[in-house]
């Protein structure tokens, strides 16, 4: 028998065994949680979950067993849902409840040991450090970059369609204008015009599928033995490859050569703060990420709701239009940022409401503790579930949570989104500038789901397509004045 056959032999047996000993030293308020039956028996509800349909399963759930429930994941490890709203406070809020040891590890794999990674004072001083580049003020003066390259893009998409219509992928050339946007406010740095291979690389990690078998069996002992992830494998090669060109970037940017705007701020803050230039390069590597990849997701997503809404689509084109005949000029920053707009700050707020593009925030008990509740248990009538250390907790991004109010796009708590007003004014700008100059259309005959894929997020796919992998195929118009 092969050396690594003993190994997969070992890690397995010592997994199983600690399932068991969870099991039986769990509370038994936990046991006690309603929850759907596995569909699996050795990998729970993790390969269903993964595979659906995003909204199809945590929806349903929460009407037949109420906003908290228990899952199973694989290898019966328990995962508890905490849909409920004084629930979800206590635990975003808390600093009882961690970021995964397997998500941190995963963290620093693509990113270095930055802010993701980090917990407690560690995090506290990172993010102390990082809010200063992040003012209202610090955004407003790169903003013109997002303008210039939406123009830019506009520009190019109208030469192509030459007044005429024609359907493709929005999703490519959004992903690159919000990676240039962060790139190049934030690093003085177009990635775009370098032909790096940053965009290939990232477009690998985020949009390999989740819910194969490869990726959940690894993916459960890394949540035992998150070395795992340090093993050889193509999502390790890529993120050692991003990581190698992001950090030639970084490594540019700290090294000061240029100095203005929010790069400066942010380099004054790394070296005021006296940050390692190894954790330096991290943040650097982490806020390019973050800020490209899930400010592309919902601006795109937002797209995919034009064209189902067409009412929606030209009210909003008609206010555009509107404001430019009675200004004389386009929105500028402080427009959009003051919400001068009304119906496309509406826009703006239901797109955030509705499509949290981060599936699900997950914190693990650090330790044994309880977690008050405002909806009790279903059947049993408890206001609280008793969770030992190491409980799987997940909040998921679904509709039930939204209706109570509760917008959790970006997060809660001391981790919240650290861009969230810089994506904002960048979403309002994007989609100002496209959908008053183009129109959007679902393609006759093309259905598309959304689903959970590598990176976390959510992605477009067209049904019965779904190996060709993410895309939303629109077909876009120009607008004649
Ligand atoms: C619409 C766009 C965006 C969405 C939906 C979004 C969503 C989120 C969410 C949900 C979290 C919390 C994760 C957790 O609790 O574990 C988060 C954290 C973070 N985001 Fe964003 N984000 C967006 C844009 C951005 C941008 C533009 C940047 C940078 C310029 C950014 C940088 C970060 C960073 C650094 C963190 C980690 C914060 C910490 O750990 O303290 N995000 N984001």
């Amino acid at each position: 028998m092969s050396t690594s056959a003993v190994l997969v032999g070992i890690l397995a047996a010592t997994l199983i065994l600690s399932r068991w000993w969870s099991w039986w030293r769990a509370p038994p308020s936990l046991a006690k949680v309603p929850g759907p039956p596995a569909p699996s028996l050795f990998l729970g509800h993790a390969l269903d979950l993964d595979r659906a349909p995003i909204g199809t399963r945590h929806n349903k759930w929460a009407r037949e067993y109420g906003p908290t429930y228990r899952l199973s994941g694989p290898f019966w490890e328990p995962r508890l849902i905490v849909g409920d709203p004084k629930g979800l406070n206590h635990v975003l809020h808390n600093q009882d409840f961690e970021r995964n040891a397997s998500d941190r590890v995963a963290l620093e794999l693509f990113f270095g040991r930055g802010l993701f990674c980090a917990e407690g004072e560690e995090h506290k001083k990172m993010r102390k450090c990082l809010n200063v580049p992040f003012t209202n003020q610090s955004i407003q003066q790169v903003s013109h970059v997002s303008f210039d390259l939406v123009e830019r893009l506009k520009d190019k998409r109208g030469q192509k369609l030459e007044g005429g219509s024609l359907v493709f992928d929005v999703t490519s050339e959004i992903h690159r204008l919000t990676l240039d946007a962060i790139s190049m406010t934030m690093f003085m740095y177009d990635i775009s015009t370098s032909n790096s291979d940053i965009p290939t690389l990232l477009h690998k990690i985020t949009d390999s599928p989740a819910g194969k078998l490869s990726d959940i069996i690894p993916s459960a002992f890394a949540s035992r033995f998150p070395i795992i992830l340090r093993l050889p494998s193509p999502m390790k090669r890529w993120c050692d490859d991003l990581r190698s060109s992001l950090g030639a970037v970084a490594r540019n940017v700290l090294s000061g050569k240029e100095a203005a705007g929010m790069h400066a701020k942010l380099l004054n803050s790394l070296s005021e703060s006296e940050v390692a230039p190894d954790v330096a390069v991290a943040q650097v590597i982490g806020i390019l990420f973050a800020g490209s990849e899930m400010t592309a997701n919902v601006i795109t997503e937002c797209f995919y709701e034009m064209a189902r809404n067409p009412r929606i689509q030209t009210r909003l084109r008609t206010e555009l239009i509107e404001f430019e005949v009675a200004h004389g000029r386009k929105p500028t920053y402080e427009d959009l940022a003051n919400s001068s707009l009304p119906y496309l700050e509406a826009v703006t707020q239901e797109t955030m409401r509705t499509k949290a593009v981060l599936t699900e925030l997950s914190r693990p008990a650090a330790k044994d503790t309880v977690i008050p509740l405002q909806i009790p248990l279903k059947g049993i009538n408890v206001y609280e579930v008793e969770v030992q250390a190491r409980t799987l907790i997940d909040i998921p991004a679904v509709d039930w949570i939204r209706a109570q109010g509760h917008v959790l796009t970006f997060g809660d708590g001391p981790k919240v989104c650290l861009g969230r007003s810089f994506a904002l004014v960048e979403f309002k700008t994007v989609v100002s500038t496209i959908v008053r100059n183009f129109t959007f259309a679902e393609v006759e005959g093309l259905d598309l789901d959304f689903y959970h894929v590598g990176g976390n997020t959510i992605k477009p796919m067209v049904r019965g397509r779904e190996q060709d992998g993410a895309q939303l195929p629109l077909r876009v118009s120009v607008v004649s004045d």
